[in-house]
Parts: C-alpha cells; sequence; structure tokens
C-alpha cells in the first residue's frame, strides 16, 4: 500500500484511478485495512459503548448486528470520525485505518471521510441534479478533471447509469426511493474512497429495491471494502464475510452499554455461534 498521510493535502487521485492507500501497514495484518482496539465511545457521560476489538477485512463485507440501541451506528460512525459531529461524542482506543490512528492529532477528519465513504439509512440526495450530486464530493476534492467521466463511472459503478443516462440534469429528489439510495453510493464511490460504511442501506427500501443493493455489493466488495450495519439478519447472512454481534448490558451503577459479543466469519457466527447470547439472538429468542 502507498503511505499517504490522512491529512488535508492528500492528493486527488485521477479519474478511474483508486485513492491511495493511507499511511504505513506495519501494525496491520495484510488483509485488515482497519482496526478497532478497545475501543469506547462517549456522549458526554454516557460511556455508550465499550471495549470493542475487531478487524475489518479489506475487499470484504463486514457486518454490524445486534438489537437496538446496542451501539452498532455508533462504532460504525466512529470507522470514518462522523462522531466527530455530534457535540460531546467522544471516542478513547485505537482505530487505525491501514496501519494510521485515525484519531492521531496529525489526521485530517475531512481526509479521513474521504478515504471512508458513508450511506445513510434513508437516502439523503440534495435538491440538485442526477449530476450535480454526484460531481458534489468531486467538486469540493478538486476532482474536476475528467468529471464527465467520474460522474458516469460513479452512476455504472452504483448500477444507476442506464437508468439515468438520459436525464442527468433531471432533479435527484425526482428518482424512487432505491434510485435515491444508488444515488447516494454513486456520490460516495465518486471520490474513490477505500471503504463504504453503509447504515441500515436498506431499511427504508422495498424487497426489490433492497435486492438490487445487495446486488450491488457484491459488486462493490472487488473494489471497496464495506462495512455495514443491518436489522436484518438474513441481509447479513447473506452478503457479509464476516459478522459482529452487537448487544447492550447494564453495568453495576444501571447504566446500560453496547459492546461486541461476538465476531467471526458469518456462516460459522450464523451455523455455530461461540456465545449463546449470540445463539439466542439469531434464534430470535432475543432482540
Ligand atoms: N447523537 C447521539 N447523542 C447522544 N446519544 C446517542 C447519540 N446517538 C446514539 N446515542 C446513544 O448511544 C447508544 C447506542 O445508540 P446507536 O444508535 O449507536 O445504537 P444502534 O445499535 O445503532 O441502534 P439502532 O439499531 O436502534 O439504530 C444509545 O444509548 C443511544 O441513545
Amino acid at each position: 500500500m502507498n503511505t499517504t498521510p490522512v491529512t488535508s493535502g492528500t492528493a486527488a487521485p485521477a479519474a478511474g484511478q483508486q485513492a491511495p492507500a493511507v499511511g504505513s501497514v506495519a501494525a496491520t495484518a495484510p488483509d485488515t485495512i482497519a482496526q478497532l482496539s478497545d475501543v469506547s465511545i462517549y456522549y458526554g457521560s454516557n460511556h455508550a459503548v465499550r471495549d470493542v476489538a475487531m478487524p475489518i477485512a479489506e475487499n470484504q463485507i463486514t457486518a454490524m448486528i445486534g438489537p437496538s440501541g446496542c451501539g452498532k451506528s455508533t462504532v460504525l460512525r466512529s470507522i470514518n470520525r462522523m462522531n466527530d459531529l455530534i457535540p460531546g461524542a467522544r471516542v478513547t482506543g485505537s482505530i487505525t485505518f491501514a496501519g494510521q490512528d485515525i484519531y492521531s492529532p496529525q489526521v485530517d477528519p475531512i481526509a479521513v471521510r474521504r478515504h471512508i465513504g458513508m450511506v445513510f439509512q434513508k437516502a439523503n440526495p440534495f435538491p440538485k441534479s442526477i449530476f450535480d450530486n454526484v460531481a458534489y464530493g468531486l467538486r469540493v476534492n478538486k476532482m474536476t478533471d475528467g468529471l464527465q467521466d467520474r460522474v458516469e463511472q460513479a452512476l455504472r459503478g452504483a448500477a444507476l447509469w442506464d437508468e439515468v443516462k438520459d436525464n442527468l440534469k433531471k432533479s435527484a429528489l425526482a428518482l424512487s426511493g432505491g434510485q435515491q439510495q444508488r444515488l447516494c453510493i454513486a456520490r460516495a464511490i465518486a471520490v474513490q474512497p477505500q471503504v463504504l460504511l453503509m447504515d441500515e442501506p436498506c431499511s427504508a427500501l422495498d424487497p426489490i429495491a433492497t435486492a438490487k443493493i445487495e446486488e450491488l455489493m457484491n459488486e462493490l466488495v472487488n473494489d471497496y471494502t464495506i462495512v455495514i450495519v443491518t436489522h436484518n439478519m438474513q441481509q447479513a447472512a447473506r452478503v457479509s464475510h464476516s459478522t459482529a454481534f452487537f448487544s447492550a448490558e447494564l453495568d453495576d451503577a444501571g447504566d446500560r452499554f453496547g459492546h461486541l459479543v461476538e465476531f467471526s466469519d458469518t456462516n460459522k457466527l450464523f451455523s455455530n455461534p461461540a456465545d449463546s447470547r449470540t445463539a439466542d439472538y439469531i434464534s430470535g429468542r432475543f432482540g
């Protein structure tokens, strides 16, 4: 991997090129692009998530499952420093990306978010044209050489090009919910990140649109590393290579906190979980 630091001066790659990797890889195994170690996340005085340790494997899909409030979205957002945008939120422990601690003071969170993009639960296109939505991040990141090509590539990558190529000037808000979510994926991949974080990307979609996104994820994983939070255990079982099962417990003071119960190969987690709490959850006895 390249050793470009995550600073605001990170050079933009040319159209068609993958963004350079960040940092040295000395501290991580070759197929581990990110590593969470002893991660705790606070909202003010609320120690909401405790002691999470898990790897994120490169060019694989990692799923995070667990009951509501166990901290899945909180952990997901910590992987690209989106929690920085929430007043009072704080992360301790370490999260490395390509061997570099993304919370180190030298690291620019905006550069982190260009390398580690995000797609949200509810499609959130800007009230702009389809073209301008995809071009948005490219313009912000000054990646405007070959802009038309970059937009086309991103829309092709998100399996949306054929449906919109004759209407690029149309408002993104006129697209269907599933198309809007694929547009948001196109917007995220346009700046050529290495990791895509997806927070329940199908929860607002019907089964057909959901199937399209799952199919798309299977294609995207050839070029990107994907981490998905999902409430849908079947979805996690269908699409992911590894699964992290989170749960929530009460501490001695009666405060509720989320933690990682089990992380393993998806097939193993669903067929032969190591922890009885995982077994209870996946069999529907809890949650
Ligand atoms: N912006 C926030 N400000 C304060 N507390 C928050 C915030 N977001 C989450 N929390 C708290 O952190 C804990 C974990 O919430 P989080 O949304 O990460 O869980 P989750 O597993 O993703 O839940 P769900 O499946 O319902 O989306 C909860 O106690 C929640 O109240």
